[in-house]
């Protein structure tokens, strides 16, 4: 039974917007410390010793600040793409490959991403690791997010076995709560990473 337990959307909403609050209590020096500490534990996986295609983030407001950890990978000659929201299938992402002359714009939430270039889709068949943004985890690395279902659609080809990826989480140590309810379309994380500790939930 996937179920954990039973609750309501309105009780959903309230961990959700503690988990954000918990969050925003960081100072942004303090953010940027773990970003250090969390780009660590990144660059140091068995994984990433070899060039890799990444699906990375923007990270905005009070999320775990990912422009450095971006800057490094693409120092260590590891290629990034961005997702932009989907202009064709609602509550989709697009990744779109990084390069010298991207061009930037903002989504309806405010998040900056690339441009839509067709020339620069990445197609999720060649993404190798993908970085998620989250809002609280738990210690079975399922996850909650901003409430959009954009990374449970992305992730749902991965658990169908239609594609193959290895799935991090990025967050806070504050983020993490025993155990969040399980909805039946959540797809756990095989990695999570946050400044104190790399949570490895592959069996
Ligand atoms: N950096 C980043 N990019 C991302 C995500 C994310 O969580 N983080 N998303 C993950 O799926 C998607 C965007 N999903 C979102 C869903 C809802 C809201 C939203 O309701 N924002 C409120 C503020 C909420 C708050 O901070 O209290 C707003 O803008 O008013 C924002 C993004 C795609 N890109
Ligand atoms: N694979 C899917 N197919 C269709 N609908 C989905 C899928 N995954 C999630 N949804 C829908 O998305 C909505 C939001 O899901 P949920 O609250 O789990 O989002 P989230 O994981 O917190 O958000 P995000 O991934 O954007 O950060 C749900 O109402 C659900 O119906």
């Amino acid at each position: 039974m996937r179920f954990r337990k039973d609750i309501s959307a309105v009780a959903q909403q309230q961990l959700r917007r503690q988990l954000l609050d918990a969050r925003a209590s960081l100072s942004s020096v303090a953010r940027d410390d773990a970003a250090l500490q969390v780009g660590d534990h990144l660059l140091q996986l068995p994984e990433l010793q070899q060039p890799c295609h990444i699906g990375s983030y923007f990270s905005v407001k009070a999320e775990l600040p990912t422009h450095t950890i971006n800057e490094r990978l693409m120092a260590q000659g590891h290629q990034l793409s961005l997702p932009i929201l989907h202009p064709a299938r609602a509550g989709h992402l697009l990744y779109m490959q990084l390069n010298q002359t991207t061009k930037w714009t903002h989504n309806r939430f405010g998040i900056p991403e690339p441009e839509l270039d067709v020339r620069h889709v990445t197609p999720l068949t060649h993404i190798n690791i993908l970085l998620v943004p989250l809002v609280g985890f738990d210690a079975h690395g399922n996850r909650m997010g901003m409430g959009g279902g954009f990374y449970d659609r992305t992730l749902s080809a991965w658990r169908e076995g239609k594609i193959s990826l290895l799935p991090i989480g990025l967050a806070l140590d504050c983020q993490y709560v025993n155990e969040l309810p399980v909805q039946p379309w959540d797809v756990p994380l095989e990695l999570v990473i946050t400044p104190s500790k790399v949570w490895d939930f592959r069996g």
